[in-house]
This record gives C-alpha cells, sequence and structure tokens, in this order.
C-alpha cells in the first residue's frame, strides 16, 4: 500500500565499519527510501581503508571519530536533498558497529546541549573529543588488559558467567583500561565514555545517550544477568567508572526527544523521539525477526553467526549477549574478523577484481573442492585465534598455492566451515526445519549463499533490503513508542515481509560437508598450533 504524503515515518541508521547507512520506513512497515554515505570514497580527507586506520603494530585499529560526524551531516544533506520531508519522522534509532569506544571531552555536554543550526555537527564538535580516534571491533592490542580483567574476575569462565565472554581484545572495558595506562592525559580531559552506538545516539539527541543492554554486553563490562554494571569489572577496569560511564538502560528505551538542532536545521517534528541505539549484530537480530531455531549470518565487514537464545550459557568461546528486542532473552553471537575484506583480497588476486568473476569460479568447481581446502587469516583471527594463509591438498600436505578458481572455492567453503564448527560448538544443531538467514553485503551474492546452504545443509533466505542493521533499527524505533504500553516487538512487526527463500542445499551436500567438517576441525587444530606465538 502507498503511504499517505503525511504518514508517519521511522528512521534506522547503521554506523558500521565502513558505511554510515540509512534506512526509512512508513507506518505500514515499507521501506521508502535507503541511502548511505561511504567512509573511504566519499570522505577520503579521512584516508581510511575500510572505514579505519590500521596502526604501524599491525594490532591497533581505531576510525577517526570527526568522520563518524561528518558523515552523519553528509547523509542528513543527501536525504534533505531528495526531499525527505523530516516533519514526518515520529521516531528514530540505529546501530553501531560493536565494542568501538568514544571518548567526550570535557565541557561536551554543554556543547551538545547548544548546537547551532547554522552550522554542522563537524564543525560545532570539532573540539568535543579528548581521543580523536577511537579503538573500533578490529582492535587486538589489549592482550595484558584482557589478563588483568581474568585475573581480577577469577578467571576466563568466572568472567564469562558474569559479562556473557571471557575477556576479548576488542572490548570495550578492556580497549578503556589500555587507554587510561597508555594515553593518561587525554583520559583524565574525558567526561564521557559512550559506544559508536550511544555515541550515534547523543548526538540526535543533543546531550549524553544511556548505553543499551544489548550492546552494553560487548564491554565485559555488564552483569548480563543482573543487568547492570559488574563492579569487580569496572574496578579492574578504571576508576570511577560507573560516572564515565552513565547507568546502562533496557534496549528498548525512549531515551527523548531529538534535540532541537535537527528541528531548526532539518525540520523535524519537536514530538519525534530517538530510541535507544544498540549494536549492528543485535539490531540485524530484530532486522530479520530471527525466531528461535533460527540461525542468522552476517556477511558484511566481518562474518557473524548468531542465535535468539532463551538461556545464557556462556562459554570461553563465542558471547553471550542481552538480547535486543526482549527483555527476558539473550543472544548468542560469534565473530569472525576475517570475513568480506578476505573475499576481496581474493577475488582481487584470484578473479581480476570482480565479483562476477569470483561468482564464476564457485559455479565452476564442484562440491567439496576436489580435497582442496584452505585457511585464510590475514589478520589475527577472532574465532580462533590463528593467522596466516593455510592451503592443503586432498593429502592433507601443506602447499604453497592453489589455482585461482580453486583457491576462491578453497576459501568460501573453508569460511563457512568454520563458521558451521564454532556455532555447532557453541551448541547450535542443523535440524528440519531450520532457516539460515542471510544479511550484510556479501548476501547479495548468490553464489556465495549456496556455499552457505551447501556447507550448513539448510535452506538460506535473505530479506529484501541487505541491511537488515538499518532495517531492524527503525523497526526498533517502531517499537519503542509501542513498548511503552507493554506491546511485544513481534506483534509490532508481524505485518512486515516475510524472508525470501533464495536457495536450498545440493542433494549431494550433507555427505560431502558432513565429512570435511571433521578434517576441517582436525587441520584448524594443526593451523592453531602454528599460530601459538
Ligand atoms: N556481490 C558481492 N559479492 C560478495 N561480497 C560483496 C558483494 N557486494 C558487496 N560485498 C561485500 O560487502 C562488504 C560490505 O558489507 P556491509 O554489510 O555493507 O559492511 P559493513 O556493514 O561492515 O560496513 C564489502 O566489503 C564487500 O566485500
Ligand atoms: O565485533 C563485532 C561483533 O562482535 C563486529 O561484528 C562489529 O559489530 C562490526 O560489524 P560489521 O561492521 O562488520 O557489520
Amino acid at each position: 500500500m502507498a503511504a499517505a504524503q503525511d504518514s508517519p515515518l521511522y528512521l534506522g541508521f547503521d554506523f558500521s565499519t565502513q558505511q554510515l547507512k540509512v534506512v526509512v520506513m512508513d507506518g505500514y512497515l515499507n521501506v521508502v527510501l535507503q541511502n548511505n554515505v561511504e567512509f573511504d570514497s566519499e570522505l577520503p580527507e579521512f584516508r581510511t581503508q575500510g572505514g579505519v586506520h590500521i596502526h604501524a603494530d599491525r594490532l591497533t585499529v581505531t576510525s577517526p571519530v570527526l568522520m563518524w560526524v561528518k558523515a552523519l551531516d553528509l547523509l542528513l544533506d543527501k536525504m534533505k536533498g531528495v526531499g525527505l520531508d523530516f516533519s514526518r519522522v515520529r521516531a528514530l534509532s540505529g546501530s553501531g558497529q560493536q565494542h568501538g569506544s568514544v571518548y567526550w571531552r570535557e565541557g561536551a555536554t554543554e556543547t551538545l546541549q547548544q548546537l547551532h543550526p547554522d552550522q554542522n555537527l563537524h564543525q560545532l564538535l570539532q573540539d568535543s573529543f579528548s581521543v580523536s580516534d577511537s579503538p573500533v571491533w578490529m582492535d587486538s592490542s589489549s592482550r595484558q588488559q584482557c589478563q588483568d580483567l581474568q585475573a581480577a574476575a577469577g578467571g576466563a569462565l568466572t568472567l564469562a558467567q558474569i559479562t556473557g565472554s571471557r575477556a576479548y581484545e576488542r572490548f570495550t572495558g578492556n580497549q578503556i583500561a589500555k587507554l587510561r595506562q597508555t594515553r593518561a592525559e587525554e583520559y583524565r580531559r574525558t567526561e564521557r565514555i559512550s559506544l559508536v552506538s550511544s555515541f550515534a545516539a547523543s548526538l540526535f539527541l543533543g546531550g549524553y545517550a544511556s548505553i543499551d543492554f544489548s550492546d552494553g554486553s560487548g564491554m565485559n563490562l555488564l552483569d548480563i544477568r543482573a543487568r547492570s554494571w559488574s563492579k569487580i569489572c569496572l574496578e579492574a577496569t578504571a576508576p570511577d567508572l560507573e560516572r564515565l560511564l552513565g547507568a546502562p538502560v533496557p534496549s528498548t528505551s525512549v531515551l527523548g526527544p531529538v534535540s532541537s538542532y535537527f528541528v531548526h536545521r532539518y525540520g523535524f517534528s519537536e514530538s519525534c523521539r530517538v530510541v535507544a541505539f544498540t549494536g549492528d549484530n543485535p539490531a540485524s537480530l530484530a532486522g530479520m525477526r530471527l525466531q528461535q531455531g533460527d540461525i542468522a549470518v552476517s556477511l558484511g565487514t566481518s562474518d557473524t553467526v548468531f542465535l535468539w537464545i532463551q538461556q545464557p550459557h556462556p562459554a570461553l568461546e563465542g558471547h553471550v549477549f542481552c538480547n535486543p528486542v526482549d527483555w527476558e532473552a539473550f543472544m548468542a553471537l560469534l565473530c569472525f574478523k576475517n570475513g568480506s575484506l578476505m573475499r576481496e583480497r581474493i577475488r582481487n588476486e584470484c578473479a581480476g577484481e570482480s565479483w562476477e568473476h569470483f561468482s564464476a569460479a564457485l559455479r565452476d568447481t564442484p562440491l567439496g573442492n576436489e580435497g582442496n581446502l584452505g585457511f585464510y587469516f590475514d589478520t589475527i583471527e577472532i574465532t580462533p585465534a590463528a593467522v596466516g594463509v593455510h592451503r592443503f591438498d586432498p593429502e592433507d600436505n601443506k602447499v604453497s598455492s592453489l589455482s585461482p578458481q580453486v583457491e576462491v572455492r578453497a576459501l568460501v567453503e573453508g569460511q563457512f566451515l568454520s563458521r558451521r564448527l564454532h556455532a555447532e560448538r557453541l551448541g547450535y544443531s542443523i535440524i528440519p526445519g531450520t532457516r539460515v538467514l542471510a544479511t550484510g553485503g556479501a548476501s547479495s551474492n548468490k553464489d556465495i549463499l549456496q556455499v552457505l546452504s551447501d556447507v550448513f545443509n539448510a535452506p538460506v533466505y535473505t530479506i529484501d533490503v541487505s541491511n537488515s542493521a538499518c532495517l531492524g533499527s527503525a523497526y526498533r524505533a517502531l517499537h519503542g513508542l509501542a513498548a511503552e504500553s507493554g506491546a511485544s516487538f513481534s506483534d509490532v512487526v508481524k505485518k512486515a515481509p516475510e524472508p525470501q527463500l533464495v536457495t536450498t542445499p545440493h542433494p549431494a551436500a550433507q555427505e560431502v560437508y558432513d565429512r570435511m567438517l571433521k578434517r576441517y576441525a582436525r587441520l584448524e587444530e594443526s593451523v592453531l598450533q602454528e599460530s601459538r606465538p
């Protein structure tokens, strides 16, 4: 149904690794506009590659916080340019790449409250950050701080029981501890620490936005059962940290009205509400309307696998987060750092920089790749902690190269075998009726999804909008308003379009990949031995 010109609109933003994206949705849950700003190409003055700066130690990875601010100026100007009537926006929400942190300088709260609508945010917030380069999820430079936190908490498993995860280098608490130790002066000048998600919400709110429970679960600081900061973790991380973080809130919270800056500069209504922003993976869970039994596979900069779970069973691998749409539930997540950027590198070397040729290589090679198998970790992987490129021939001998087409299949099969292996170790199993819901940039590639379907031996579905984090944020904006009167998320989005079946597994897939999975697990162990320092 076409929306009336004055019907309400809901905005969902996603501040992800490589881009800022937005979805505009009407009250009938139709997407009426999508837009984006790509950091590398549209904001070249920040000199990022894939949205980040990789430092000389190859472990420290940051993004310029003012790039994210400028991207928002640009995106809102683009939306205005295509005639979007902001006065129709009833509520907005958003998401951010998880774990990244933003450090607001003393005095920034006053600046946020007095934003002058004649200037853009980038000009107004020039001096508002005590740290200009925000640590992001790709960082793996806080090993010492992880060891310290685990020691203080009584071990890795105890920490996982409290926070949902053992200590991970990219998790915000460990990044905060490192920053306090290595950049004491900048840290001293900080009056508030945000996640990327709550930082973005703060821009819209004109004041500091609370961290929500779901994204807050990616910090190694939140007690995921009590849904409050863990005193042990806070104290082990930095003094007075509770004041710097503010109190966490339910992910469905309405934080307040949009700042008058947006009313005067873009014509938002004064009654437009800002609903708590969350992490991009939690927002994707909302966007795909994940049900119990489904498995979501996000193929963005990172690859992630996540599930809706009712009870948390944290382990030494993977993460448990508070669920973003149901306060009684949880979500389990595995993150793989070598996702799309790894596929891009092999595409450039083996498929003439073309996704079409990359796809053709997948179509032209057989299931199981005649026994050729590979592990591709250009950067130190998160799951598992391995590094380097390791190729094996059918007799398990290490080889230094494979032909281009075989290399493409070895990469994609290897990636999905790894996703399945580690999901199964987390307790996930494929049962009749299991749906694999794919999202993220690479989910537009049907040949990649065919390999995913074959390796998991399950049908693969996608939703129309490849950015489920944005869509989920628009749904959450709508739900935030209704949640105040007790409506459930599933009720609010029940009329949304169902995911569409893209592909089903090849009849031979189960036999080929069940066997290959065992072999992959064995070879992964030997790759891990080699990666150990
Ligand atoms: N046709 C395609 N086949 C495979 N990968 C693709 C295709 N189109 C885009 N991608 C991948 O999608 C990635 C971006 O995904 P996206 O979900 O937008 O990332 P993020 O949200 O982390 O910024 C790119 O790095 C690119 O490698
Ligand atoms: O670290 C994680 C999840 O734990 C990553 O998934 C980030 O949340 C980045 O997301 P993308 O930009 O790759 O979607």
